[in-house]
């Protein structure tokens, strides 16, 4: 007997009331799997910015093959895979899928509600966080090498239908994670996806991987990726340098450990690179060269930065790639500002700079990372939480780039903010 069944089974003996669907911050029986849930589903023709794509539906509880989970969703966090999952850009996630229906969302914490039959490490009533890598398991690079390396790999929530913006997702065991027990639900629903990610661009390539002592220029210091890179940094025991572009999140990153902080727009050296030569270039030069000094007079005259990390893309890195150091790195794992990126050649062979695209991280990683929370050496920097009906409203403040410093979340079946266990949740829910 499964464990769904033998759930179901208990609550038909201990008469306890089970339905086909129930409403936001109501909680079924453990384990008990109603036939549908809500959730907030995105469809090819509604493609668009986050309030026209996301739509509120009763949608079928998803079914589990044997090495996956079913998890009742109590929060998720807000990252900008679903603000791209909506607009249906670069690409849509129905190219990928074909599904009917795309439920975004790739952070979530919740509680194991249903296990597959060849699922050993989890079990009914686990309390967890989800990481967003998924893969076949049965490549080369998912054995002995490294699983994001796999033909296989995708990201759940976005290159997947399932995300956590519903009452339930479906995830593959090896994403699960235990969840830090000090943190609210919202809280740990907000920073598995961007730590993990900050986590292997600073120590997932070889031979760069951070070391004390080093410098490293991040930029959007106070967004997701960035506030979690700084920390990281800091607790590496190496100099973070942050890039802001209101002076009213200056003090936040500093508390988050920064050594110092460059307003960018105090710069004029944005954009794609001018035609090397030409007179344009000469003035970009110049601007870059008085960014580079803003650097300096934070890691002293002539010490270039060791790592750069990268992901507004088109408009920082033809700087980023020439205020990298010699033999340093300039690691990007996005293009917010735009895909066309263009750089100096000569910077990044004479000063023999790598160039490294990095992508989430795998389980060991994220792991890894995860621990770190656990052990409070990483603070959530939990932002702001929105409540369920609310979800396309915080994409939004994302994608305008409107958000507070930190990591947003919303809540799912969590029926209140500030509830830290199962047995808060069923006190504080309406059942
Ligand atoms: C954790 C959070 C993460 C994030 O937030 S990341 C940010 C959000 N994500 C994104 O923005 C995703 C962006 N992704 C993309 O835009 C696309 O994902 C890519 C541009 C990266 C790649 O596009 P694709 O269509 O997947 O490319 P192909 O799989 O490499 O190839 C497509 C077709 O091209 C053929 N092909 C590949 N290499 C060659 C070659 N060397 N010579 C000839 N053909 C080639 C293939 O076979 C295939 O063809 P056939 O479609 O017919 O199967
Ligand atoms: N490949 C992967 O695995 C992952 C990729 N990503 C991608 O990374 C990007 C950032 O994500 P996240 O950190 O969560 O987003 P946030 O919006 O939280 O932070 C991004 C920061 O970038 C800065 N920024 C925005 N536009 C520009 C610009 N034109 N020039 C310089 N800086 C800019 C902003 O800071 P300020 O205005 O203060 O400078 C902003 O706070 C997204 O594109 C996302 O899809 C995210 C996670 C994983």
């Amino acid at each position: 007997m499964t464990a769904t069944a033998e759930a179901n089974d208990n609550q038909t003996r201990e008469g306890a009331p089970v339905k086909d669907l129930y409403e936001i911050g109501e909680i079924p029986p453990l384990g008990h799997v109603p036939k549908n849930m809500y959730a907030w589903t995105i469809r090819r023709e509604r493609h668009g910015p986050p309030e026209d794509a996301m739509k509120l539906e009763v949608v079928p509880t998803w079914e589990l093959d044997s090495h996956e989970v079913l998890v009742l969703v109590m929060a998720a966090g807000v990252n900008y895979n679903g603000i791209w999952a909506g607009l249906g850009q670069p690409i849509s996630p129905f190219d990928g899928h074909g599904a009917a229906y795309h439920i975004a969302g790739s952070d979530a914490s919740g509680i194991v509600w249903a296990v597959g039959d060849k699922v050993k490490r989890w079990k009914v009533g686990d309390e967890v966080v989800v990481h967003c890598n998924q893969d076949d398991g049965d490549d080369e690079e998912c054995n002995g090498g490294d699983p994001m390396f796999s033909t296989s790999q995708r990201i759940w929530g976005y290159e997947t239908p399932d995300g956590s913006f519903s009452q339930f997702t479906r995830v593959q065991a090896q994403q699960l994670m235990p969840r830090p027990r000090h943190l609210t639900w919202e809280e740990s629903a907000c920073y598995t996806l961007t730590l993990a990610t900050a986590y292997r661009m600073l120590f997932g390539h070889h031979p760069h991987e951070l070391k004390p002592g080093q410098n490293v220029l991040v930029w959007g210091a106070s967004g997701g990726l960035g506030s979690y890179a700084i920390q990281l940094i800091t607790a590496a025991g190496a100099n973070a340098i942050g890039v802001i572009s209101d002076e009213d999140k200056r003090q936040f990153v500093l508390d988050l450990g920064a050594k110092g902080v460059i307003n960018r727009k105090d710069f004029k050296c944005w954009g794609q690179l001018p035609t090397v030569g030409s007179p344009e270039y000469a003035e970009w030069f110049a601007e870059a060269r008085k960014f580079g000094k803003a650097i300096w007079d934070i890691t002293g005259k002539g010490n270039n930065v060791d790592i750069v990390f990268e992901h507004p893309g088109e408009a920082t890195f033809p700087v980023s790639t020439l205020v990298c150091k010699k033999g340093g790195m300039v690691v990007i794992c996005a293009g917010t500002s735009g895909f066309n990126c263009t750089f100096d050649v000569r910077y990044m062979w004479m000063h023999q700079k790598r160039l490294q695209g990095s992508h989430f991280a795998h389980l060991k990683q994220a792991s890894a990372a995860n621990k770190l929370m656990i052990e409070r050496r990483i603070d959530p920097y939990m932002s702001e939480v929105f409540p369920w009906d609310q979800i396309p409203k915080a994409h939004t403040k994302m994608w305008k780039n409107q958000h507070a410093p930190g990591n947003m979340s919303v809540l799912v079946c969590a029926p209140t903010t500030g509830l830290r266990t199962y047995e808060d949740v069923l006190e504080a829910s309406t059942r």
